[in-house]
């Protein structure tokens, strides 16, 4: 029997990169479907570092090699040259970081002409790589995403997020009682709406507190919509678009009864996972949010969206997309807004939610959806909860949150969250 290729963390890492530049598919996606599995865990988390670090800093991977490049190679070598060149800017050892360059170069055969080349350019770009990569600014977001986000929030306050987007994201933590105390069990950082940020994490299920369930993790801008809808012990409580549940757990823990919806039956495997490990418990549907029906005193649409918000974490976003299809989201976040309504008992409260940074998908929904509904209006009384500035609250009654926020203690993702209620 002859055995497979050894998976090594690079190799692994340039399939994630060529998948994402030249197939565009998502890095999640694939992982999911098990592109590292042959990998142990320390490798799997090394290939996944590899591989979102040179997405984060493709544009100055770009520079550095630019210099020594007399033409643009084939895509399938550039990707080689820019994950090479990206470990050489963080310092990594030039001799094996150009060594398995050359050698992933060699096990193609359409491009194994280029190997001389490959060794040429990376000998030299490992000779200034760290100075050459500090100097430049932080990488710009592609055109098709810039152009919108520099009208909505003029260029400065984009430069900020690309900022934040290189700068990537640390770990944000929700307790399921008391937050100081998981705070000083993690040494972390109180932030003022209550998460617990951890600057540097490591492996997340071996700090305290993971496996008795004390608490999961959650960006601190993902923890708002549920503080905003702040459920109360008894009510009856629909979450929409539950998986893989972190807003249900908030819920849960804040002691509604709770019905968490999900059309993803593996994403819903996974909210049942965090309530078990938690302790806690809602009633789990799988299905379709815009069939669904019953009558709730409080609903939380966190509705599916382009994620935009997220790419401090998730890079390869801006990279696999291109925005062509975000108006079907656009549409059928207004759909799940006017079903969610119609199961909202009267007086009810519906939180409204997306991590994206498009106004199509946060301010322009509830304008839109004020105007369909007569009686419907805003409850900018929800948004008084501690840490929120009045400079995020917008005009039509909701919250704007940026990744360019909190900039100094490391960000947030953006978000967009508004409380409706219906007479
Ligand atoms: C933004 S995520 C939800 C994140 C979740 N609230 C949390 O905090 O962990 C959006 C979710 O909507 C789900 N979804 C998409 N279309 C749906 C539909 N028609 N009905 C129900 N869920 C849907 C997706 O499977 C995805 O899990």
């Amino acid at each position: 029997m002859t055995s497979r290729p050894a998976q090594t963390p690079r190799k692994a890492a340039l399939y994630l990169l060529n998948q994402v530049l030249v197939e565009r598919r998502l890095v999640s996606e694939l992982t999911a479907q098990g592109a590292l599995e042959r990998l142990d865990p320390a490798d799997r988390a090394r290939a996944q570092r590899l591989a979102m670090d040179t997405l984060r800093g493709l544009e100055r991977a770009d520079k550095l090699l630019a210099k020594h490049l007399k033409k643009a190679p084939p895509l399938a070598v550039r990707n080689i040259l820019r994950l090479a060149a990206v470990e050489l800017a963080q310092g990594g050892d030039a001799h094996g970081v150009v060594n398995e360059a050359v050698t992933l170069t060699g096990a193609n055969k359409r491009i194994q002409t280029m190997k001389g080349m490959v060794n040429a350019v990376l000998r030299k770009v490992a000779e200034t790589a760290v100075e050459d990569w500090a100097k430049q600014r932080a990488p710009r977001l592609p055109r098709w995403l810039r152009d919108p986000l520099v009208d909505c929030y003029g260029p400065e306050e984009v430069a900020r997020m690309e900022q934040a987007h290189f700068a990537g994201a640390p770990l944000d933590i929700s307790a399921k009682a008391d937050a100081q105390a998981v705070c000083d069990a993690l040494g972390g950082e109180l932030m003022p709406t209550g998460s617990v940020r951890l600057a540097e994490a490591g492996q997340v299920s071996a700090l305290p507190g993971f496996q008795p369930g004390d608490w999961w993790v959650q960006d601190a801008a993902a923890a708002l919509p549920a503080k905003v809808l702040s459920a109360q012990p008894g009510e009856t409580v629909l979450d929409m678009c539950a998986a893989p549940g972190g807003k249900t757990m908030q819920l849960a823990a804040a002691g509604a009864d709770v019905t968490a919806l999900d059309i993803s039956a593996p994403r819903m495997a996974r909210v049942q996972e965090n309530l078990t490990r938690t302790g806690l418990s809602a009633h789990l549907v799988t299905g379709d949010a815009l069939e669904h029906t019953g009558q709730y005193d409080a609903i939380l649409l966190d509705a599916p969206c382009s994620a935009t918000g997220t790419i401090r974490r998730h890079p390869d976003l801006p990279q696999a997309k291109d925005g062509s299809d975000f108006w079907q989201l656009f549409e059928l976040q207004a759909r799940m807004l006017d079903h969610a309504l119609s199961l909202l008992k009267p007086g009810g409260r519906l939180v409204y939610a997306t991590c994206s940074l498009l106004p199509d998908e946060g301010e322009v929904q509830i304008d839109e959806a004020l105007a369909r509904h007569p009686g419907l209006r805003t409850d900018p009384d929800a948004l008084d909860l501690p840490g929120i500035d009045p400079a995020w609250r917008t005009e039509e009654g909701g919250l704007r949150l940026l990744p360019s926020y909190w900039r100094k203690q490391g960000g947030m993702d953006g978000f967009y969250i508004a409380c409706l209620r219906k007479d």
